[in-house]
Order: structure tokens, then C-alpha cells, then sequence
């Protein structure tokens, strides 16, 4: 039988071998310690999907969906070893088509995240496009999220080149004239009128936080004359950021919107194409998120767009509670964070933003240069890996890739080592759980409510009991996010008749999120429920599994008849 999905996805993605193997994990290239590449986790192949089959994945009244690559996992590794961290892969021009799109959802990839800074909607509509059709033909459950562009101050577009070097010395000119395609040489446009009477002769000039310093030695009218100080590769819509006396120069920002007039215009967009997630650029208040939710519920009938907050302006900082609070969900976004609050205070937001969505029952992301080096490298740095591991450890909903995704050379490699590093991770601390034989749930802190103690006991059950898996059978998600808030040791499935939830459920922690229509009768929905996972070889007589509902306020213990 000849595999539905490309070669070139099948030796990729799948392709970190477990220890014993005696194949090379990373065919033609070679590997300065081979034994880094050992992580240890099963290799799984995706059963091809016939043309018949693919019809059948358009689901019927009676049918359970789920994710092709979850239910692979789930036959070939058993419950307890599906991976619980979820992953958002950011699509640019190294994964925008629609074979790369699929390699990188056979690898695991729970959200694709476009970013409205760059290409066209035109551009930003064909992913969506590519994402709806793997889900609808090849039985992928990928969500989409559209980040939105945000008006701080960015550098123009590089007059169409995929990037430029400043090296030590060199002499650049910032304008805020409008140059086109013929952008002389070592010219660089800026996106705020103001840039040139704001800044001062003296001050220092941060192209994506410091990844490249000029020092300004003079201003020509709209000209910004600038010193190279910090040589290195300057990208298209970099953001710019300028220090005066040791500190960010602020006023300025201030002054922008969170959301500008073409973000508003790129929220239709998202709206009208049904996107799953709006993130929205650096957020100061937690009025701005409320503003764009009420604005998606006028707008958008069904009101099932998540609104994320990206946590990455220093004005954020002061209100992280009420923003989170006001939020569906929160991103640590440390690219743009680093260029405005000291990179050693970085670990500790992130440690304490993460903490405090879980408290509040938000999922959080953390992003940005998780796996830097492999935009140019087939294998991370032992430090990268340890950031990786670090945010596992955190339990943080999400890790996402971006550079890495979007424009490096290995998108799928990169991907690989998300998976491989989580999986490890997470097993290494259900076993340090076990060992102590603690049992950790979180303490009752959102307002009283009863369903928010029915999953703090069912999870605490489930730890003790060692169940095999929580099955949660909810109409709006909110059951299932309380169960997950609680990171159980084991997976949980979470039954929705709504697609959109579904995909929403996508990136949160330790859920396998299921479409299925059900009824008010427990009994007859899980005598289905049974049926159809065990016909799919999904589930096996005898595990133990532990139930909730929206509907019912009862805990069920049952054993797969
Ligand atoms: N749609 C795209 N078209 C072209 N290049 C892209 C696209 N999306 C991302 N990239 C490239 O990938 C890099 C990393 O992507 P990412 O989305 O993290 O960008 P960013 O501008 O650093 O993020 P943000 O604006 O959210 O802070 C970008 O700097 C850009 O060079
Ligand atoms: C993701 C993002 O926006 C950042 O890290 O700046
Ligand atoms: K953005
Ligand atoms: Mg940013």
C-alpha cells in the first residue's frame, strides 16, 4: 500500500527512532554526537487514507472524530503515553504549502499560527485554506490562530529581500520616507511618522531587541543617520525599539493603539474566515481584550473566536491578573518582551504568568526562540533543550515555534524535538509524582462552583485510582479545561458535538479533544462512546475510566465493558 502522505513527511517527521533503533534518525546529515539524538520515543506511522476512507472522515450523526495523528498515538502507545504539551507551529514561506502544511500536522502540530506583520491576506487566506482542507480530507483537527500585527514601531519590509547584515561600524540610514521596491542600500524604512522627530542624536536604536544595536550620530530631516554597533541580520518588519539613558523610550508607545486601524482590518479578515484564535499584540490593559470580544460577538454570530493576549509590553506586566482574567487565553511572547524588560527578569514572568493562567484557567503559550538555532541547524542547542524542558516542566499548555516554523531550514525537525523533548518530560514527572506519591490538584480559586469541585475530585480520583483516562462529555468546553487545569496524570477525552470547540480544546494541556454528538442519557452515551473508540482500536476492555459531565452532577467509575 503506498502512503497518503508524502515520503518526504513519513522520514521526517516520524523519524527520531528509539534507542535500539540502528537507522539513522536524520538521514544525510551528519551528526556530531549521534547519542543526542536518541530521544526516546516511538517511532509511529500514519495508516495511508483511501479515497473511500476520506469521505468517511466527514462526520455523520453517529460518528466520533478525532485527530489522525492522536488516534495513531493512542493505538500504538496506549492511553497513558499520548503527548499532553500542545504545539503551535507559526506558517511563513517555508511552510505555507499545502504537502509542507501536511508534514508538519503529521508531526504533531495542534495550531498553525499565521502572523498579519507579514504577507498579504491573500497569502494568510490560502493557509487557511490549505488548514481547512487537511482537516476536512485528511483527518487532522489543526485550529488556526491569527496574530495581529500591533502598532509598535517596526521596520519596513527590507524593499522585498528575506533579510540584510549590518556589520560592526557600518553607516544605515532609518527614514520615514515611503521608498517602494527601490530602497537604496543600507536604507531601512520605518512604520511611524513620527520616528525622526522622536528620536534624539545619541540615542541607541534595538532592531528586534537587540539582536542588531545602531547608535543615531545624526538626523536629515526625515532621515534617521545611524552607527552600527551590534553587527547582525536585520528581517523584514523587525521591531525597533529606542533607549535613551539606559532606559526604553517610552512616551511614544504609549500613544499607539494596541489594536490599529489595519489590525482591525485583519480581525474582519480572521473573523470572516472563520480563524479559531485572535492573538492580539502587546497588550497594555485587559479594556482592549474586552473591547475585541465584544466586537467578535457582534460581529461573528456563533461568538467562537478565543481571544489571546500576548504578554510581551512592559505596560502589561503591572496588570497581568485582569488582563488573563478578561482573556480566553495568554501568550509569553519573550521576543518582543526581551527588547523591553531586562532578558535575566525573562524566566521569572514567564514562571509566574504561566502559574497564574493555570491558577485562573486560562491556556498559556509560551513562545519565541525555543529552538533559535535550528532556523539555521538540523539539531538544537543542549541550552535550547533545556528551555524546552523547562517550560514542560511548568506544564504550560503550549510551546510554540516560530523563526523555526515559518522561515528555518528544518520546520519538521524542530517540530520533532518539541515532541520528543515534551514527551520525555512529562513521563519524567508523572514518575517523580508517582514516586512521592503525591497527588497534586489545583485548590479551588475561581468562584465557587460546582463543577470546578467535580473535576478537582474527579482528577484527584483518577491520580489515586490510576485510571487510564478521564472521559468528560461537554457541550462549551468549560468541564473539559477544568479537568485539564488540573494536569492529571492521565489523558483526557473530551467529547464535544461542536467542531469549533473541539478546535479551540486543541491548545489545551493533556486533552484529546473528540467530536461527537450525545444525548442527556449518560448510559446510552457511553455504551456508544465504547463502541466506537473500541472499533477504531482506541480503547481496550478492562481500563478504568473515570467520567463527568456538564449535564449530570455525578462521577462516574467504570470499567470499559
Ligand atoms: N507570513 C510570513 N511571510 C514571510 N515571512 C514570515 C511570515 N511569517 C513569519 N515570517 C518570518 O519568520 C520570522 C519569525 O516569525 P514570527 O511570527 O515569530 O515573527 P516576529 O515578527 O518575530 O513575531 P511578532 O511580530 O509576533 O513579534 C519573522 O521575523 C519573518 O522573518
Ligand atoms: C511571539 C511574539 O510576538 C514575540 O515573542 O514577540
Ligand atoms: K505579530
Ligand atoms: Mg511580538
Amino acid at each position: 500500500m503506498t502512503p497518503s502522505i508524502t515520503s518526504k513527511s513519513l522520514r521526517f517527521s516520524f523519524s527520531i527512532a528509539p534507542s535500539h533503533s540502528k537507522s539513522n534518525p536524520y538521514p544525510k546529515i551528519p551528526l556530531p554526537n549521534p547519542k543526542f539524538h536518541q530521544f526516546p520515543q516511538p517511532l509511529l506511522r500514519l495508516k495511508p487514507i483511501s479515497a473511500v476512507q476520506s469521505k468517511l472522515l466527514v462526520p455523520d450523526a453517529g460518528a466520533i472524530v478525532v485527530d489522525r495523528v492522536t488516534e495513531a498515538e493512542l493505538k500504538e502507545n496506549g492511553f497513558r503515553s499520548t503527548r499532553r504539551t500542545k504545539i503551535v507551529c507559526t506558517i511563513g514561506p517555508q511552510t505555507c504549502g499545502f504537502d509542507e502544511l501536511e508534514a508538519l500536522a503529521v508531526g504533531g502540530m495542534n495550531v498553525a499560527r499565521i502572523n498579519m506583520c507579514h504577507g498579504t491576506r491573500e497569502w494568510h487566506r490560502q493557509v487557511i485554506e490549505h488548514v481547512r482542507r487537511l482537516n476536512e480530507e485528511k483527518g487532522f483537527g489543526v485550529a488556526v490562530m491569527m496574530d495581529t500585527e500591533g502598532s509598535e514601531i517596526n521596520m519596513g519590509d527590507l524593499g522585498g529581500a528575506t533579510s540584510a547584515k549590518a556589520e560592526d561600524g557600518e553607516i544605515w540610514t532609518f527614514t520615514v520616507r515611503t521608498l517602494g521596491l527601490d530602497c537604496p542600500d543600507r536604507t531601512i524604512t520605518a512604520n511611524y511618522d513620527g520616528f525622526a522627530e522622536d528620536v534624539k542624536v545619541g540615542d541607541e536604536l534595538l532592531v528586534d531587541g537587540g539582536m542588531v544595536r545602531f547608535v543615531v550620530t545624526e538626523k536629515i530631516g526625515p532621515d534617521v543617520i545611524c552607527c552600527c554597533t551590534d553587527p547582525g541580520m536585520l528581517l523584514p518588519r523587525a521591531n525597533l525599539t529606542f533607549w535613551r539613558d539606559g532606559s526604553l523610550v517610552l512616551e511614544r508607545n504609549a500613544m499607539l493603539p494596541t489594536i490599529s486601524s489595519k489590525d482591525w482590518l485583519d480581525i474582519d479578515f480572521g473573523i470572516a474566515e472563520g480563524v479559531d484564535f485572535i492573538a492580539v499584540s502587546f497588550v497594555k490593559s485587559a479594556e482592549v481584550i474586552k473591547h475585541l470580544k465584544s466586537y467578535i460577538a457582534a460581529r461573528s454570530p456563533k461568538n467562537d473566536i478565543a481571544v489571546i493576549a500576548k504578554l510581551e509590553s512592559i505596560d502589561s506586566l503591572g496588570n497581568l491578573e485582569e488582563i488573563i482574567l478578561a482573556s480566553d487565553g495568554a501568550m509569553v511572547a519573550r521576543g518582543d518582551m526581551g527588547a523591553q524588560i531586562p532578558l535575566e527578569q525573562i524566566p521569572s514572568v514567564q514562571e509566574n504568568i504561566v502559574q497564574l493562567c493555570k491558577q485562573l484557567n486560562k491556556p498559556v503559550i509560551v513562545a519565541s526562540q525555543l529552538l533559535e538555532s535550528m532556523v539555521e541547524y538540523p539539531i538544537p542547542t543542549r541550552a535550547e533543550v533545556a528551555d524546552v524542558s523547562e517550560a514542560v516542566g511548568q506544564q504550560a499548555d503550549a510551546l510554540m515555534l516560530s523563526g523555526e516554523s515559518a522561515m528555518g531550514h528544518y520546520p519538521e525537525k524542530a517540530l520533532a524535538v518539541l515532541r520528543s523533548v515534551s514527551l520525555r518530560i512529562e513521563r519524567r514527572l508523572r514518575e517523580k509524582r508517582h514516586s512521592t506519591l503525591e497527588v497534586q490538584t489545583m485548590s479551588s480559586s475561581l468562584h465557587i462552583g460546582i463543577q470546578e469541585e467535580m473535576c478537582n475530585a474527579a482528577v484527584k480520583m483518577a491520580n489515586k485510582l490510576e485510571a487510564d483516562a478521564l472521559f468528560v462529555y461537554t457541550k462549551t468546553g468549560h468541564m473539559a479545561s477544568l479537568l485539564s487545569r488540573n494536569r492529571p496524570d492521565c489523558a483526557v477525552f473530551a467529547f464535544t458535538p461542536n467542531s469549533s470547540v473541539r478546535r479551540r480544546l486543541n491548545l489545551r494541556w493533556g486533552l484529546i479533544p473528540f467530536c461527537l454528538s450525545f444525548s442527556n442519557e449518560m448510559e446510552s452515551n457511553l455504551k456508544r462512546t465504547f463502541s466506537l473508540l473500541k472499533a477504531r482500536g482506541m480503547i481496550s476492555s478492562g481500563g478504568l475510566i473515570i467520567v463527568v459531565s456538564d449535564q449530570l452532577r455525578s462521577i462516574q467509575v467504570i470499567n470499559v465493558p
